[in-house]
């Protein structure tokens, strides 16, 4: 396997895959001997995987089959043991292709990655609003139109999970070796949606909106975010993950001017949670509202542990938060969290109608109208934050949450 310099990071390959799926750069310094007609085809298909969208974890293994048979011929490495699933499956995939010749693997690498490039480039996926995104952001669509402010969770194809790691995005020189030209690249979602808000909060709109696109609003935290462990250790990744969640909540409780979610489907974990830090809260009839911390060995954030009983009494939000009851649109709105619902089939339509009126509205008039309604508890709902972060911070070290996050990310169990 690679050491830790000199290697590609496939953008799209989830860290739990990732660590062992890393190219060597060596590796892509092909001896002499296999410099035939296809070297230079591989070369750029190796380049173009990286600017693909997810293909999935199907595609993903035999991206990874080819290539270790296209580079090093037949596997020839020790199965490894049962419990070892993510490289038991990158095992097998290797171990499958059999006495497939160097040139075959390659070529068919270079197929698969064509096919899949033609795909992604007449993928239905809507690049909305592309004329008027603002630039710099990997994870969300950013515009700014009407007076309205609109970020964009964009991972659809990962029901826009939320992610921490700041992926290194190592580039390709053909003729040395792989250097880190651009490291730390803001790819993940926690520090963008921060950015935006940040970015928001000063600009010339009058209303702020956060939504999702594809047929979720968010699938709340990216769970493969648990594996992404650095060398310092995993009590570190859980101190530096309570300080980030510690600030991305912040930032809610600090957005100045009216903050509107629009909820376009399904919203889980802390894309729920948060929501009692917005101003309204428009859903679809399909959106569903769902925070299953026990499941997941965790315990509350958002500042829901006070905000929810205060929004529809103890009762109700205990079921929620402990039982991890999840409500549709109708029931959410009936509890209070969420504003109002509209048909699926008119969401967009109808909302979009309503927020453009008022964002004429006198937005000076609009901003301390909200500061009057929220400063008061800001102070409360920062130590109330930093304490759910804490009592995370241990949670993540738990068996109860390493269990429920890799019976995730190993299929067993889908919430
Ligand atoms: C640092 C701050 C931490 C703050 C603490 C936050 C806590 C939380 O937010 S807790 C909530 C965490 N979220 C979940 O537990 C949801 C997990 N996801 C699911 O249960 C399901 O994916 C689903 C119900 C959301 C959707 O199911 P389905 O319609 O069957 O779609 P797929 O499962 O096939 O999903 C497609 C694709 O997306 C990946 N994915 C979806 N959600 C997540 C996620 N939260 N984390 C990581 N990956 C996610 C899923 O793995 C699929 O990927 P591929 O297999 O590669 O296609």
């Amino acid at each position: 396997m690679a050491g830790a310099a000199g290697r590609v990071v496939r953008r799209w390959y989830p860290s739990v895959l990732r660590s062992s799926l890393q190219v060597p750069a060596l590796q892509l310094h092909m001896s002499k001997t296999a410099m035939r007609a296809s070297q230079k085809d591989f070369e750029s298909a190796l380049s173009q995987v990286k600017r693909l969208k997810d293909p999935g974890n199907e595609v993903k293994l035999k991206l990874y089959a080819l290539y270790k048979q296209a580079t090093e011929g037949p596997c020839n490495t020790p199965k490894p043991g049962v419990f070892d699933l993510i490289n038991k499956a990158k095992w097998d995939a290797w171990n499958a292709l059999g006495s497939l010749p160097k040139e075959t693997a390659r070529q068919n690498y270079v197929d698969l990655v064509s096919g899949l490039s033609s795909s992604s480039d007449s993928s239905s996926q809507v690049k909305p609003e592309a004329d008027r995104k603002q630039p710099g952001y990997e994870t969300l669509v950013v515009t700014s139109e009407d007076s309205i402010t609109k970020i964009m969770m964009n991972r659809p194809a990962k029901k826009n999970a939320i992610t921490i790691q700041c992926l290194r995005v190592h580039k390709y020189q053909p003729s040395s070796s792989f250097s880190p030209t651009h490291s730390d690249v803001p790819s993940e979602m926690y520090n963008e949606i921060m950015l935006a808000l940040k970015a928001a909060s000063k600009d010339d709109s009058a209303i702020t909106v956060l939504t999702g696109n594809g047929d979720y609003y968010s699938s709340g935290n990216d769970l493969s975010n648990f594996t992404d462990i650095p060398p310092e250790g995993i009590e570190e990744k859980a101190k530096s993950s309570a300080i980030l969640l510690r600030d991305f909540v912040d930032c809610f409780i600090d957005f100045p001017k009216p903050l509107i979610a629009v909820v376009n489907g399904p919203a889980v974990g802390i894309s729920v949670t948060i929501l009692g830090l917005f101003d309204t809260v428009y859903a679809s009839s399909r959106a569903t509202f769902h925070t299953p911390f026990s499941h997941l060995g965790q315990s509350p954030e958002g500042c829901s542990s006070y905000t929810f009983p205060k929004i529809m009494g103890p009762a109700k939000a205990a079921e929620m938060l402990i039982f991890g009851k999840k409500l549709t649109a109708a029931e959410a709105c009936a509890q209070g969290l969420v504003t109002e619902v509209f048909p699926d089939s008119t969401f967009q339509k109808e909302v979009w109608t309503r927020l453009k009126a008022y964002s004429k509205l006198p937005p000076n008039a609009m901003r301390i109208s909200k500061q009057v309604i929220r400063n008061r508890e800001k102070e409360k709902l920062r130590a109330i934050n930093a304490e759910e972060s804490r009592a995370l911070q241990e949670r993540w070290l738990s068996d109860e949450c390493t269990n429920a996050v890799m019976n995730f990310l190993t299929r067993k169990a889908k919430l």
